[in-house]
């Protein structure tokens, strides 16, 4: 028997050891091993067992099987392992992924005598002579000093053993130095939140039947894919609730899945009201030891209801009933560092191997779930009310193009005459108003107007973004950060100009326009730094404290403002112009979302003004009159012609490399010898449209396929031609189903 073990660091790969007899039963699939590898230890997954073995070299045995139970039970072995076929990822890397941080470093523990002065007599001599060693420090010792003593091999076991008997107690480091940094203000707004709720509310006949089918599903026990279409407002989390309880009360785990920015206080305070002390949560605020502790809650089934981002999929589950994706159409749930992995479709896929009932909800479904509805694969409930019995904000698009509506704008002005109104009117009448913008910081570039040159990123093949409050230029893809100069780098003139749209500028240019009014404002900058900023500032607008709010898409999505009445979207263009077949979608989907928050309480009038230089749109004028299914129309056929997904599958393949002029030979040579395959269209390799990010130069080579086997084919045959051309210097990506062309 062999053990192929995943393990992190250059290498990637699964490396083979042989199992000692002192572990034959603890070295199964899902468990973490410390295994030699060069000149020291190394801690990794073992991933499978294998009766032959390929690799012709020395094969050294398992030193030892660290904690008591396998972190990975057999069901989220099987996702893995599919994620990794699925995603051409390196199993190491899905582990990463999978595990809590602290698990695959190297841990450092502190083991501390806690038995009599004497070892009992029990013990065997191996045992003996580790508490002999033990006991004469009374403030405990450091597990490495312990190795360097007594040897590594069966370490682990042995202190397993010794903790059992009630004699030495083993305490993680990470527990304390993590402890101090716990973030209070957290626990208190959910605590605040909680004492607001009420009982739960009677469902409407829309609710009403959705739970319905979805009861009967969960109830059947086997695997059933639902697409949950409900307006914005339409009570959806209502729904999930009595889901998950359904499940709960079947005895079955539930996992609910949310964008990271909606885990907001306020939403996981609803959760925590009804489902107490059996609901864990994984979200960002938390520490790393605390995020571990949620886990192990899980894990031992304590926990029968999590909630989390993506990174929540790889929960540990004993039975698993029920998976809910929340806002299934965000962009979040696609992983685009390190490993790309879809949390919604591989949600999908961890239902089907548990036989459980998977939800996905939205106001504005993603191209490829509508299509699934349509066809059958999914069952599709709708709500077309919303539940507090408030109706829909109209939407007007507002056309900047519009002389009349330019009136009184001046060169850099954000703000229309028709909104600046709206804005004057709304705040005399004491009600909100929410401006939304989806770029950060002052302005996205530094123009020389006489010279033409624009200040970019060293590193990236990019603009740099002027953040005036901070005063510097920033990359908003690596980091980077400089000192806006006086004069053009390029031309040493006085003829820079700070040029397009940001919220820091909108915001300024607000808090001038109306000096009496309450203005906050909420974007990456604005909550970096501190875990509970959004938090609080979210909790100002609620509560009415702040009368305007600027922000990014931060904002946009899942909230519940009860005093907003006037929602602005400043430049619908942005999302539009983006040079990506899913443009459109995402213009439907953020204005729908962003409107979605104006006007929700009944007997509440919700006004919605969109500006934008092409009001023509069909994205906008779809929004504009609240209709998914004229969008989905008109998209799906431009889809299909195209033959663009849901009609057909692509996959990207990136190159990068520091030096252009290798990257450039590699690519060529590629180019020759470019593998063909029957149904695949492939393009490229092309630089790409970042064509410099983070130091490295980048290409990328686009397939299409009519379906995933051919896609994973042409995949395949690209990467066995591109591996052997590649030099050391050449790094090699996949991404299967992208959602980002950058
Ligand atoms: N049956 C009901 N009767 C009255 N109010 C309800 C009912 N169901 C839900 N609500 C309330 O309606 C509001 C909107 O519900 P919820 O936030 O779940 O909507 P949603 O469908 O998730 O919207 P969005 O897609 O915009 O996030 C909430 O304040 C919720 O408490
Ligand atoms: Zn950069």
């Amino acid at each position: 028997m062999y053990a192929q073990v995943a393990i992190k660091g250059p290498y990637g790969g699964l490396f083979s050891y042989t199992i000692p007899d002192a572990l034959r039963e603890a070295a199964i699939p899902g468990a973490l091993a410390l295994v030699p590898m060069g000149r020291g230890n190394r801690t990794g997954l073992i991933w499978s067992l294998a009766d032959t073995c390929d690799y012709t070299g020395e094969i050294k045995p398992l030193a030892d099987i660290l904690g008591d139970t396998p972190p990975l039970n057999a069901e989220l072995m099987r996702l893995l392992d599919y994620i990794a076929r699925y995603y051409r990822q390196a199993p190491a890397s899905i582990a990463a992924a999978a595990l809590p941080a602290h698990l695959l470093h190297d841990r450092k523990r502190r083991v501390i005598w806690l038995g009599e002065t004497a070892p009992p007599d029990s013990l065997s001599p191996a045992l003996r002579a580790l508490a002999d060693h033990l006991r004469k420090r009374k403030n405990g010792l450091m597990e490495s000093t312990i190795a360097q003593h007594v040897g590594r091999a069966g370490l682990d076991r042995k202190l397993k053993l010794l903790r059992d008997d009630g004699l030495i107690r083993i305490e993680e480091s990470w527990d304390a130095r993590h402890k101090a940094r716990e973030n209070p203000h957290w626990e208190a707004e959910e605590q605040a939140e909680v004492r607001q709720l009420h009982e739960p509310p009677q469902l409407t006949d829309e609710q009403q039947e959705a739970v319905d089918a979805l009861n009967e599903a969960i109830t059947a026990g086997r695997f059933a894919p639902f697409l949950l279409q409900g307006v914005t407002g339409s009570g959806k989390t209502e729904v999930y609730f009595r889901a998950v309880e359904t499940a709960l009360a079947q005895g079955r785990q539930a996992l609910l899945l949310v964008p990271e920015i909606s885990l907001t206080p306020q939403l996981t305070a609803r959760y925590r009201v009804r489902f107490h002390e059996t609901l864990a949560v994984f979200h960002s605020g938390l520490t790393p030891a605390r995020r571990h502790d949620e886990w192990r809650r899980a894990r031992s089934g304590q926990a029968r209801v999590i909630i989390g981002a993506r990174s929540a999929l790889f929960a540990p589950f004993a039975d698993l009933g029920l998976i809910v994706v929340d806002e299934e159409h965000d962009g979040s749930y696609k992983q685009e560092e390190g490993v790309p992995y879809h949390a919604r479709d591989m949600a999908i896929v961890r239902a089907s191997f548990n036989q459980a009932v998977v939800v996905l909800g939205s106001a504005t479904p993603a191209m490829e779930s509508l299509h699934n509805a349509q066809h059958g694969k999914y069952h599709h409930l709708r709500l077309t009310q919303r539940a507090t019995g408030a109706d829909l904000p109209p939407i007007e698009l507002v056309d900047l193009s519009d002389p009349q509506n330019r009136e009184g704008m001046r060169a850099h002005s954000l703000i229309g005459k028709t909104l600046r109104e709206a804005m004057s009117e709304t705040l005399a009448a004491g009600k909100q108003s929410l401006l939304f913008l989806n770029r950060r910081g002052f302005a996205p570039a530094l123009l020389c107007n006489l010279c033409g040159h624009s200040v970019s990123c060293p590193n990236c093949a990019v603009a740099l973004t002027l953040h005036k409050g901070r005063n510097q230029l920033m990359c908003h893809y690596c980091d980077h950060v400089a000192d806006p100069p006086d004069v053009c780098p390029e031309c040493g003139q006085l003829g820079l100009i700070r040029f397009g749209p940001g919220t820091e500028r909108l915001e300024e240019e607000v808090k001038q326009r109306f000096p009496d009014a309450n203005v906050a404002r909420l974007d990456r900058d604005a909550v970096k730094g501190s875990a509970d900023r959004l938090a609080k500032t979210l909790d100002a607008f609620r509560s009415g404290a702040v009368d305007i709010l600027v922000g990014t898409q931060m904002i946009a999505k899942g909230h519940h403002f009860s005093g907003l009445s006037l929602v602005g979207v400043i430049a619908a263009e942005s999302a539009m112009s983006q040079p990506d077949f899913r443009a459109a979608e995402r213009a439907f989907q953020l204005v729908t979302q962003v409107a979605g928050r104006a006007g929700r309480e009944r007997g509440q009038t919700g006004r919605v003004l969109v500006q934008t230089f092409d009001p023509q749109h069909y994205a906008l004028t779809a929004a504009a009159c609240h209709d998914a299914d004229l969008f989905a129309d008109q998209e799906l056929r431009f889809r299909a012609e195209a033959e663009y997904p849901p009609f057909s599958r692509m996959a990207l393949v990136r190159f990068s490399c520091e030096d252009l002029g290798e990257g450039d030979r590699f690519v060529a040579e590629l180019r020759r010898n470019l593998p063909h395959t029957e149904g695949a269209l492939v393009l490229g390799p092309a630089p790409a449209p970042l064509s410099k990010l983070r130091g490295r130069h980048r290409w990328q080579l686009m397939i299409k396929g009519a379906d995933i086997r051919m896609v994973h084919q042409a995949v395949g045959r690209i990467l066995a031609a591109a591996e052997p051309l590649a030099g050391r210097n050449l790094r090699i990506g996949v991404d299967i189903d992208p959602q980002a062309f950058v």
